[in-house]
């Protein structure tokens, strides 16, 4: 997986852009970041002035995480397949926004520790279509995964960036859902950036003080455990089936040459773990909003992303992310369509 090489966005549509911003009919600067995500946006397609994109997709890994049993969550497991059978309803928090935006959302279960009973059967053979197993092991104790199950994940992943890509996706979210995936999220950063889990580990759903700590020591235990590792080994580690996958499809995406809007923790962590797999993915990958999750701001300043949102928002499910798909279309809509001012002979 590790052996492809990956393209980098357009210099010369970045180039363009750039020329382009400076020349708008605005005073120079006053567009701000949106200027910036227009020049990013043009680069990452080829051309300027770039389109809006207009087939944004959304996929939700889902899965369950074994360490979830140890007090690190406000909320059970059981949470997990119930949100997915919410999102197949989509009535989430993030089926309100995609429906808002014309965003597609697809959810997958990578992991769930339940069997989704009830649901109507050509429905759960599409959700479960790359299942790798129940609940990951509680990182803490034990690896999350075999090698082989994150190799399979990352397929996975993989395969559904690509078929995302061939229904026509011009803009990628990941998604998560799994009672207790802030945990392997700040594991998997930690582990990446070097930093301590007092300093990265955040209330994931809302903890109190007491479960804080515990957290926080859990994760540390979880990076001391495992140690130096690569990419494959970290998700093996510290991730999850659900986490791997998400990698897997940020990873392809940025090989495909598909651009990736980036959400919160979960997503974060699984597009650092991308940009490792595939060195240089980062540079397909904008920030969409900033989570209330400390290990997701020091991630983003490790990726070099500024969020374009900050709403205290703390939901993961791809939220943020879809939250700011009007941000990017407006991005576009100015470098496409404000004049120049040399059209106005100034
Ligand atoms: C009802 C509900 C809906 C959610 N949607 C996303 N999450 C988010 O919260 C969980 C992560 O936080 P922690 O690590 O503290 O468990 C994940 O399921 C994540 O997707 C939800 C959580 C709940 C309770
Ligand atoms: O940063 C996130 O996306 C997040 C935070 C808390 C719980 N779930 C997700």
């Amino acid at each position: 997986m590790n052996d492809h090489t990956l393209t980098p966005p357009s210099a010369s549509a970045r180039a363009a852009a750039e020329e382009r911003l400076a020349g708008l009919a605005t005073p120079s600067g006053a567009l701000g970041r949106l200027g910036e995500l227009g020049v990013w946006l043009a680069a990452v397609q080829g051309q300027c002035p770039p389109a809006p994109p207009a087939h944004v997709r959304a996929v939700i890994f889902a899965g369950d995480h074994g360490v979830a049993a140890h007090g690190v969550s406000a909320y059970p497991s059981a949470v997990t397949p119930a949100m997915v059978r919410t999102f197949l309803i989509g009535r989430a928090g993030v089926s309100a926004l995609a429906a808002a935006h014309g965003v597609h959302v697809r959810v997958l279960d990578l992991a769930v520790d339940d069997d989704l009973e009830g649901v109507d059967p050509a429905v759960l053979a599409e959700v479960q279509r790359f299942k790798v197993r129940r609940s990951s092991e509680p990182i803490h104790l034990a690896d999350a995964l075999t090698t082989e199950q994150v190799e399979q994940a990352l397929a996975a992943g993989a395969t559904v960036a690509r078929e995302e890509i061939a229904a026509g996706a011009d803009l990628l979210i990941s998604g998560d859902m799994g009672i207790g995936n802030t945990t392997p999220a700040t594991a998997l950063i930690a582990a990446l950036l070097g930093l301590p889990a007092t300093d990265l580990t955040g209330r994931g759903t809302g903890i109190d003080d007491t479960a804080l700590v515990l957290k926080q020591q859990l994760v540390q235990e979880a990076v001391d455990r495992v140690g130096d590792r690569g990419p494959v080994g970290l998700l093996a580690g510290l991730g999850g089936a659900d986490l791997a996958a998400s990698a897997g499809f940020m990873a392809e995406a940025a090989r495909q040459g598909v651009p990736v809007l980036l959400d919160g923790v979960i997503s974060v962590a699984c597009g650092l773990v991308a940009d490792r797999l595939a060195p240089g993915a980062a540079a397909w990958f904008a920030a969409g909003h900033r989570s209330t999750e400390p290990a997701q701001v020091f991630a983003l300043e490790k990726l070099g992303l500024v969020p374009m949102l900050d709403l205290g928002m703390r939901l993961g499910e791809g939220s943020g992310a879809v939250a700011a798909v009007p941000v990017v279309r407006s991005a576009a809509a100015v470098l496409r369509d404000v004049a120049l001012l040399s059209d106005l002979g100034i």
